[in-house]
């Protein structure tokens, strides 16, 4: 087994997946929290200048969708046909697509921006979250409303989506409660032992 370290910043965000898929996997890696001192001297050496980065015996694979989908697909958490994984691929760039236009909102509510949080969250943040879990709510169902996105078992997108929730309902009221089978992935996804498990465990951060 190849020796796996990912490394982000103190956070889920975009590192929380990935996380998730090595505890889900019983896979031992290093978890690296990067301050903001030590990230200073750590950018430059990143592929992309970003983070997350995934190091798998020191090779560095930047890129949180790319990390995630290729642990999925080492794990068993991608989707069990090609038409699966792309399915996922297809939610989870959707969920790509609605966090940029929700990034404006999000940055002022963690206090990187200006503008009047009220007016962003009517005009930016209800009609995305909106949008995205009516696409979401429909892809449950054409899955056969199983508590899965995509096909019969848990993939790394019930993780993302499951994740996001939590993140969200820290800054908007109710979230879901007009989408039941998201709620049912997210109740069946968050319950799950190995994933309860880590989650009970892990640092607690806003986001
Ligand atoms: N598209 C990239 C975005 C990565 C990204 O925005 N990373 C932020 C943290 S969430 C970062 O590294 N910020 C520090 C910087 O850009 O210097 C991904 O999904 O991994």
């Amino acid at each position: 087994m190849p020796f796996y370290k990912l490394s982000y910043f103190n956070g889920r965000a975009l590192g929380e997946v990935s996380r998730q898929l090595f505890h889900l996997s019983g896979t031992p890696f290093e978890d690296e929290r990067v301050t903001a001192k030590e990230w200073d001297d750590l950018k430059g050496t990143t592929p992309f200048g970003q983070l997350p980065v995934l190091y798998v015996d020191g090779k560095p694979l930047p890129q949180s969708f790319a990390i995630a989908r290729y642990l999925a697909k080492e794990f068993g958490y991608a989707g069990k046909t090609a038409f699966e994984e792309a399915w996922a691929d297809a939610l989870a760039d959707q969920f790509k697509d609605y966090l940029n236009e929700m990034k404006p909102f999000m940055m002022l509510v963690y206090g990187f921006g200006d503008g009047d949080k009220d007016q962003m969250k009517k005009d930016i943040a209800l009609p995305a979250i909106n949008k995205l879990f009516t696409i979401l709510e429909k892809a449950a169902k054409d899955n056969g409303s199983n508590g899965h996105f995509v096909g019969d078992s848990l993939t790394w997108v019930d993780l993302l989506i499951s994740d996001h929730i939590g993140i969200l309902e820290a800054i908007v009221s109710n979230p879901i409660d007009s989408f039941p089978l998201v709620q049912e992935i997210r109740r069946k996804t968050s319950t799950h032992p190995k994933v309860k498990k880590w989650i009970d465990k892990r640092p607690a951060t806003t986001f």
